[in-house]
């Protein structure tokens, strides 16, 4: 049940820290200078960052998500270097190091595809989908930063949440991904279970895809609700 605090105030941002003090919000640049809109008034974007180790299901239910709610989508498999790709492929988990850019990247072009440069004559919009397993709780922070910056930028985490064994399976069955079942284990070893985090979704996946994508758009469609 949500608390009054949790509610999202008059086009403000909820602070999605919740560990860290909340910011003011700042003046945002890139409206105009005269314009007529406050920055309480701008229109509230959201990111769907969908989550959880290798084989939960991120790309498969980001892509019914995105095109069920019509938004732009990132797969986060896509923004790795190819020297991540092949460390991963060897089987060698990747480092905090090998992640913070990959992070960064993710994060900037999702911010970017939420403010298109005035010259595209393309409307904003509402919001995207991206992909990113963010393990750990710095990781999604970093991606939390977009909102820091953007205080009209609204952050929400789906976590895909299933036990090692389930997700063991799933990946021994997949063919033609880099990832491999022998870096299950090391993806529960990193994981920092994000459940309790304010701005987390949790979602069981242990059932059929056409059910978790129920699960999902349900749960996505009540966070909605929360800003009518
Ligand atoms: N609910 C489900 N039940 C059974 N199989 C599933 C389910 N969801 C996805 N799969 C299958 O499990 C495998 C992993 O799914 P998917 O590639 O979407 O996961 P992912 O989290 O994006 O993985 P990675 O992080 O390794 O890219 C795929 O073969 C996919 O078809
Ligand atoms: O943080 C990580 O270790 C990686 O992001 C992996 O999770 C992969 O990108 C993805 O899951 C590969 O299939």
């Amino acid at each position: 049940m949500l608390s009054a605090n949790d509610k999202p105030a008059n086009g403000l941002s909820p602070l999605v820290f919740s560990h860290l003090s909340k910011p003011t919000p700042k003046t945002d640049y890139r409206m105009p200078l005269n314009g007529r809109l406050s920055v309480e008034m701008q229109p509230l974007q959201h990111i769907w960052i969908v989550t959880g180790p290798a084989g939960s299901g991120k790309t498969t239910v980001a892509q019914k998500l995105q095109a069920e709610l019509g938004l732009p989508y990132l797969e986060g498999d896509d923004f790795h270097t190819p020297a991540n790709k092949e460390k991963m492929g060897n089987g060698i988990p990747l480092s905090d190091a090998d992640r913070w850019d990959w992070l960064i990247s993710l994060r900037d072009a999702a911010v970017n595809i939420l403010s298109p440069p005035d010259s595209d004559n393309t409307p904003a919009p509402s919001g995207v989908v991206m992909s990113c397993s963010a393990l750990k709780l710095k990781y999604r922070d970093v991606i939390r930063i977009a909102a820091y910056d953007h205080p009209s930028i609204q952050i929400h985490f789906i976590y895909l949440k299933a036990d090692e064994k389930v997700l063991m399976e799933r990946v021994n069955e997949r063919g033609g991904h880099y990832m491999k079942s022998n870096m299950i284990r090391s993806q529960f070893e990193a994981l920092e279970d994000p459940t309790d985090e304010k701005d987390v979704l949790a979602v069981d996946v242990t059932t059929s895809p056409e059910e978790v994508h129920r699960r999902v758009s349900e749960t996505v469609a009540k966070k909605l609700a929360e800003y009518n």
